[in-house]
Parts: C-alpha cells; structure tokens; sequence
C-alpha cells in the first residue's frame, strides 16, 4: 500500500453526528407535514443517504417512502420543496451546527494521519461532502492531506458519487497511484461499496455499532474497526 484515501464524516472528523442530526430534523418536519413516519436516524440514514451526495440522499431516502418531488436546481432556496430545496434546508442546519464551533477531529484519527504521512504514504481525503473544505481546514487535518475530492469537485467535474467509485478513482489519480496499492477508509455503506467497486482495500470503519459492521462487510469492507487507533 502506497495510499490512504480517507472518507471524511465519521471518519477522521465526527460531523456524521451533525449530518444525521440536520437530515433527521429537516425530513421529520417534512414528513409530519405528509402524515408519514419519522425518519429513522439509524436504518433511514445508514441504507438511503449517508455517505451519498445532498441531493441523491434526498431522492433515495424519498424514493423509499414511495415520495417523489421536482429536482429543481442546486440554487433553489431552503423553502422549496424540490429535491435541490430539501437538501439546501439540510445544510442551512448544518452550518448552524459547524458555527457553534468546538469541532474536533478523533485524535486517533489524527495520530494516524501523522503516523502515515511520516511513513511516505499518499493522502487524499475523498468525501461528498460539499462542506470538506471547511471541515478540513477548521479542525486542521488538511496539513495532513496531500489532495481532496468532495462534493464540490464532483460538481464541477461531473463525477458520479458514492456509490459508485469515481471520487476515489480520482484522488487516485491524482495521487498518481493504482487502486490495488491503495487503502480506502469509509464508515457508510455506500462508500465501502464505492471502494470495492473501485478495486481498493478497503477498511470499514464502525462507529454505530448493532448490524453496521456485518453490513459494512457485505457491501465492500475487506477488514472493520471501531476506530482507527485499531490499526496503529
Ligand atoms: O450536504 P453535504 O455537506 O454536501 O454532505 C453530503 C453528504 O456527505 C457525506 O459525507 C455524509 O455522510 C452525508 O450525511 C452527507 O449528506
């Protein structure tokens, strides 16, 4: 191995937690007003939105629950119920939550990070998250990554994100390496399968706990840790 590609939320920083606490109160004021069940901040997020772009989380977890809405455009404001509207209503929760401050990377996650670039290995960190660079750069992990693919670059290059495995192909790429000489670290379903897909190892990281590491493992994981002070 030559390269770690690292996923970011739940991953090196703990904004997962942020993430599943903006979907589940933007979609439960969405759903009461449908008359439908809450959103299950476990099973909802962990099989239709987490680790996916804002807007195919938005899509998939309505396709779920049998609801369909217009697209719109990635303009559309926090009160349009479109697609691109329920996603911006989201991230307006999540930049709440990021001003609050107090955010911390895991320092294991940290320790790792030193501990890979002391080695010589190629660092990229590859999220769909169009607030990486913001997370990155608050926290300071970013002196520790070589490049970054995120939810803004695969707008502006027209990737295809997790599941499927441009994004890391990508930072690959970038970092001039083969797929088989790098590992991928990814907490959510469809990064672990945007991992396989791509010919990556790749290591499931499990910060829920119940079935997540059984199903980390089907979808694409060749090893799951709780965290990645298991792997110093
Ligand atoms: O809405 P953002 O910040 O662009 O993030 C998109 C997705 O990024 C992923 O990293 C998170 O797992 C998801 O919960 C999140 O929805």
């Amino acid at each position: 191995m030559t390269a770690c590609l690292f996923d970011l939320d739940g991953v090196l920083t703990p904004t997962a937690v942020i993430h599943n606490k903006a979907w589940t109160a933007m979609f439960d004021e969405f759903l009461k007003a449908k008359g439908q069940p809450e959103f299950d901040p476990v099973h909802d997020y962990n099989d239709y939105v987490d680790g996916k772009p804002r807007e195919v989380g938005v899509r998939d977890f309505l396709a779920s629950r049998g609801i369909s809405l217009p697209e719109g455009t990635p303009d559309d404001p926090p009160e349009a119920e479109t697609i691109w509207g329920l996603g911006n209503r989201k991230n307006a929760r999540v930049l709440e939550l990021l001003a609050e401050g107090g955010l911390e990377p895991y320092p294991t996650s940290v320790t790792y990070l030193q501990r890979a670039r002391e080695a010589g290995l190629r660092t990229a960190v590859v999220s769909s998250s169009a607030n990486t660079l913001q997370v990155v750069t608050s926290t300071g992990i970013d002196r520790y990554l070589e490049t970054r693919v995120d939810g803004v670059t695969i707008r502006e290059r027209g990737l295809k994100g997790k599941p499927a495995p441009d994004t890391f192909l990508e930072a690959a790429r970038e970092l001039g390496v083969e797929p088989a000489n790098a590992a991928v670290f990814e907490d959510a379903l469809a990064g672990v399968a945007a991992g396989r897909a791509g010919g990556f190892y790749v290591v499931g990281v499990d910060r829920v706990g119940g079935k997540h590491a059984a199903d980390l493992a089907r979808d694409g994981a060749d090893t799951v840790v709780a965290d990645l002070g298991e792997l110093l």
